[in-house]
């Protein structure tokens, strides 16, 4: 992460996921209307998961009486799964099922990471999906949302992986992710950590040690997720189950 200070994370406890997703559901939809009244054009990041689908689809519900124009919402992913884009294993397309396809993006706003249709190996996909950052400007995210494994990894960053150390780069690439499917694209930390607000998501005890650790002092290398904090905030969004170790 960068040398300058970064507020602390914060905790907020829910009784149990869907608590959890309509409370993030809404703060993001309040936090989108507020930049789109001010005249901003916002970023977000995606992330895949079993909370974030539960996010997305609570999204799609509450949109409509909001007052959030998704023409006007930049989609990025902070990481993917590197296989086909009809595969079910995609987070673009379990996003596209559960919200992107129910509001109105603008489809040219909306920037799914490389599939194997697209790019030759992950790799390329990787520094195509770079260049397509570097493209659009600096790369900050409004808001960025990830969950968080058992391992403590986020995005596609794992314990031990080679692509925590990559810092030249947007994004990088793994081939034998431990949560399948193997290869995958992912932010780097330094661009994960270009965002404003980091919002964890976790629920259910399998998440509790990991949620644990990730707000502890220790190697970002053990725990991928210490190495993410927003420069504005960074919260951690819990049930009681993934809380029960804090
Ligand atoms: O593509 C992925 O697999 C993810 O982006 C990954 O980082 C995920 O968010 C966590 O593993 C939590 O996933 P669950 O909510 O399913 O445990």
């Amino acid at each position: 992460m960068s040398g300058e200070a970064r507020p602390d994370p914060r905790v907020e406890r829910f009784a149990d996921s869907d608590a959890v997703a309509e409370e993030v559901a809404r703060r993001l939809l309040d936090v989108l209307s507020v930049f789109q009244a001010n005249g901003h054009d916002p970023h977000i990041g995606l992330t895949g998961g079993t909370i974030a689908d539960v996010l997305h689809r609570r999204l799609a519900e509450l949109s409509p009486d909001s007052n959030v124009d998704w023409s006007r919402v930049h989609v990025w992913w902070g990481d993917e799964r590197f296989v086909a884009a009809d595969s079910d294993d995609r987070n673009a397309l379990q996003a596209r099922r559960a919200l992107l396809d129910h509001v109105d993006v603008d489809p040219a706003l909306v920037h799914e990471m490389p599939s194997t249709d697209d790019a030759r190996d992950a790799e390329a996909g990787a520094a195509a999906y770079s260049a397509t950052v570097r493209a659009s400007g600096d790369g900050e995210l409004d808001v960025l949302m990830l969950g968080i494994g058992p391992d403590g990894h986020c995005a596609s960053l794992f314990p031990h992986h080679p692509a925590l150390h990559v810092e030249d780069q947007v994004a990088t690439y793994v081939l034998d992710s431990p949560k399948p499917p193997p290869e995958r694209i992912t932010l780097t930390f330094e661009a994960l950590n270009r965002s404003k607000a980091v919002w964890f998501l976790a629920t259910g005890e399998r998440k509790a040690d990991a949620v644990a650790a990730a707000l502890s002092p220790g190697e970002v290398r053990d725990t991928p997720a210490r190495g993410v904090r927003g420069s504005a905030e960074t919260i951690f969004f819990v049930d009681e189950a993934a809380a029960a170790r804090l």
